[in-house]
C-alpha cells in the first residue's frame, strides 16, 4: 500500500525516479515543502517531472527560486575523502621518520608529491635534512580537507573569499539549482486518483459522468507525428500564385494540352518558321501522328473557359452577342502576315509552309494556350484577365538549374487603352507579393510582343539582381489577325515556377526538387509558404 512505503523514491524503468507519491505523502504533514531539504539528492529533472504531473491535476502548486550551489570537482572530492596533497606528504614522512627526496614520488601520487611538498614546507610540517625530508609537526590540522568537507555538506563556501580561492584551485565549481516550494493544491490527495479520459454512452446513461474525475487536456503535449501525404513544394507555391491570381479576378486557362501544334505554339505568335528555337535543339517534336491538321476549336477547353468566365467579375456575363469564330479565316490571316505582310506589318516575306504549322510539338511555352484564349475572345471582345501555371518542355541540356521540362506562370490582360506603364505597374504589384519590391525592366525581344521587357528583381535575401520574368505588349498584327478590335490592347508576362520555389525553399540544385534524386523526407517535412507580403 502506498501509505506504508517509506520516503525512498521509487526508481522508474528508465533510471529516473517517480517522486509523485513521496511528494503527496510528505505534504500531508509538511506544507509547504522545500525541495532542497526534502529531496536533497534527487535530480532536478525528476523533481520537475513529478511536480508537473501533480500540478496538471491541481494536486499541488509550486513556486520556484533560482539559486547557486557550490559543488566539489573530482579533485575536490578526493581531497575531502583522503586529505590534501600536503597532508599526504606529511603523513608518509611522519610514518617513516624520513623519506629521501628521490623516493617521495613513489610513496605518494606524483601530483601530490609536486604540490604537497611545497605546501608542507610552508606550513612547517616537514623540513629538509640533506637529501631527506623529515617531520617537524607531530600532529597537523588539514584545513583544506576540512573546508572541502564543509562545502560538501552545505553546498556553499563560508565566505566569498574562500569561494574565490577554491574556484581558482579548481577544487569546486558552481551550479544553478532551482529550489521548489511546494504546497497542497485544490485537489490534493494522498494518491493520484484514477482519471477518466473518455466520456462514454454508459456514463451518460448511468449519470456517473457527474462525479467522474476527468483528466484535464494537456495542451503542452506534442502530437504524435502523422504519416500523412505531403504536397510537393512546387504545388504549394503554385497554389499561392493561384490564390493571388484569383484574388485579382483572373480566369485560369485550361492547360491540359501538353502536345500542341506548331500553329498555336509558334506561327500564331509569329515565331519565324526558320527560327532556331523551332529546330530540334529547343523543341521536342512528336513524330506520331505526323500531322495535326489545321487549327480549330478545342471543345473541352471552350467549355472550361465558359464556366470560369461566367463565375468571374471581370467578364461581362452576356456572351450572347458573340459572333462565331472563323478558324479558317484566322489561319489565312496568320499565313498572310508571315508571307506577305498584313495588318500594318510588312511580314517576313518567305513562302509560308503549311506542314510546319501542322506539326505536333510538346509546347515550349504556355503562351500557346494564351494565344488560343485570346483568339476565342474575338468572338465577344471585352476586358479579360487570364492566367495559367503549368508544364512546358524544352530540349535543353540538363544542369543544376535547367530541366527539359518546367512550369510556367503566365498572365495575360486585355482591356481598352492599356499602356506599357500599366504593365510595369501590374508587374510591380505582382512581384511585391513575392517580397520583391525593387524591379528593373530591360528591353528584350519576343516575336509576338513590342515592346518586350525582361524583368529583373532585387532579391534582398540573395542580395543581388535576378532575372525573374519576361513580358510585353502583344503586337497589333497578332491581335488584329485574330479579329480583336484595334483599341483592345493586350499585355502579358511569364516566369518559371521553379525559380521562386527554389528561392523560397533555399534549394540551389533543381534536381533536389524534381526527378529521381528527390529526398522524400524533404518533400514531407518542408514548410508551408506564403507569398502575400502586402
Ligand atoms: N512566352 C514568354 C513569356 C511571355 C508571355 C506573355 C507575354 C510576353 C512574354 C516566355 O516563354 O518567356
Amino acid at each position: 500500500m502506498p501509505g506504508q512505503r517509506g520516503p525512498v523514491p521509487v526508481p522508474l524503468h528508465n533510471g529516473s525516479r517517480d517522486l509523485t507519491l513521496d511528494i503527496l505523502e510528505t505534504l500531508e504533514h509538511t506544507d509547504p515543502i522545500q525541495s532542497s531539504t526534502t529531496f536533497p539528492d534527487v535530480s532536478q529533472a525528476d523533481i520537475k517531472a513529478a511536480l508537473d504531473r501533480l500540478k496538471s491535476r491541481s494536486m499541488v502548486e509550486y513556486d520556484t527560486a533560482d539559486s547557486e550551489v557550490v559543488v566539489l570537482t573530482g579533485e575536490g572530492k578526493q581531497i575531502a575523502d583522503e586529505g590534501s596533497h600536503e597532508y599526504k606528504v606529511w603523513k608518509v614522512v611522519k610514518d617513516s621518520g624520513k623519506v629521501s627526496l628521490k623516493e617521495l614520488p613513489s610513496k605518494v601520487a606524483p601530483e601530490s608529491a609536486k604540490v604537497g611538498q611545497g605546501n608542507a614546507f610552508k606550513l612547517k610540517w616537514i623540513k629538509k635534512e640533506g637529501d631527506d625530508l623529515v617531520p617537524v609537526a607531530d600532529t597537523v590540522t588539514d584545513s583544506t580537507q576540512e573546508i572541502l568537507q564543509h562545502v560538501q555538506t552545505h553546498n556553499a563556501a563560508s565566505d566569498p573569499k574562500q569561494l574565490k580561492d577554491l574556484l581558482k584551485r579548481k577544487l569546486v565549481t558552481t551550479q544553478k539549482k532551482i529550489a521548489y516550494t511546494v504546497r497542497k493544491g485544490p485537489k490534493w490527495a494522498k494518491e493520484i486518483p484514477v482519471e477518466v479520459t473518455d466520456l462514454t454512452a454508459e456514463m451518460l446513461e448511468d449519470g456517473s459522468w457527474k462525479t467522474a474525475n476527468f483528466k484535464p487536456y494537456n495542451f503542452n503535449a506534442l502530437g504524435a507525428s502523422q504519416n500523412a501525404g505531403a504536397l510537393h513544394p512546387l504545388n504549394k507555391v503554385r497554389e499561392e500564385f493561384r490564390k493571388i491570381f484569383f484574388n485579382w479576378d483572373f480566369v485560369e486557362m485550361p492547360t491540359a494540352r501538353f502536345v500542341d501544334t506548331g500553329f498555336w505554339n509558334f506561327d500564331a505568335l509569329f515565331v519565324p518558321q526558320q527560327h532556331p528555337a523551332r529546330d530540334l535543339q529547343d523543341t521536342f517534336y512528336v513524330s506520331d501522328p505526323p500531322s495535326a491538321g489545321r487549327p480549330g476549336p478545342d471543345p473541352a477547353a471552350d467549355k472550361a473557359l465558359d464556366e470560369m468566365e461566367a463565375d468571374s467579375k471581370t467578364f461581362s456575363a452576356d456572351s450572347s452577342k458573340g459572333s462565331k469564330l472563323d478558324y479558317e479565316q484566322y489561319y489565312k490571316n496568320v499565313r498572310a502576315v508571315h508571307q506577305d505582310g498584313a495588318f500594318g506589318s510588312i511580314g517576313y516575306r518567305y513562302p509560308f509552309n503549311d506542314s510546319e504549322t501542322e506539326r505536333l510539338v510538346l509546347r515550349t511555352h504556355t503562351t500557346a494556350v494564351s494565344t488560343y484564349c485570346l483568339h476565342r475572345l474575338a468572338a465577344n471582345p471585352r476586358p479579360a484577365r487570364y492566367f495559367s501555371i503549368d508544364r512546358v518542355f524544352r530540349n535543353e541540356t540538363v544542369d543544376a538549374t535547367h530541366l527539359a521540362e518546367f512550369h510556367q506562370i503566365e498572365g495575360v490582360i486585355a482591356d481598352y487603352g492599356l499602356t506599357l506603364g500599366g504593365l510595369m505597374d501590374f508587374l510591380a504589384s505582382f512581384f511585391r507579393k513575392l517580397g520583391i519590391t525593387n524591379l528593373r525592366f530591360k528591353p528584350a525581344y519576343n516575336p509576338y510582343t513590342e515592346p518586350s521587357m525582361e524583368v529583373f528583381g532585387f532579391h534582398t535575401g540573395l542580395d543581388k539582381w535576378v532575372e525573374i520574368g519576361n513580358s510585353g505588349m502583344f503586337r497589333p498584327e497578332m491581335l488584329l489577325a485574330m479579329g480583336l478590335p484595334e483599341d483592345l490592347r493586350v499585355y502579358g508576362f511569364g516566369l518559371s515556377l521553379e525559380r521562386p520555389t527554389m528561392i523560397k525553399y533555399g534549394v540551389s540544385n533543381i534536381r533536389e526538387l524534381l526527378g529521381h534524386k528527390v529526398d522524400l523526407g524533404f518533400i514531407e517535412s518542408n514548410a508551408a509558404v506564403r507569398l502575400d507580403k502586402d
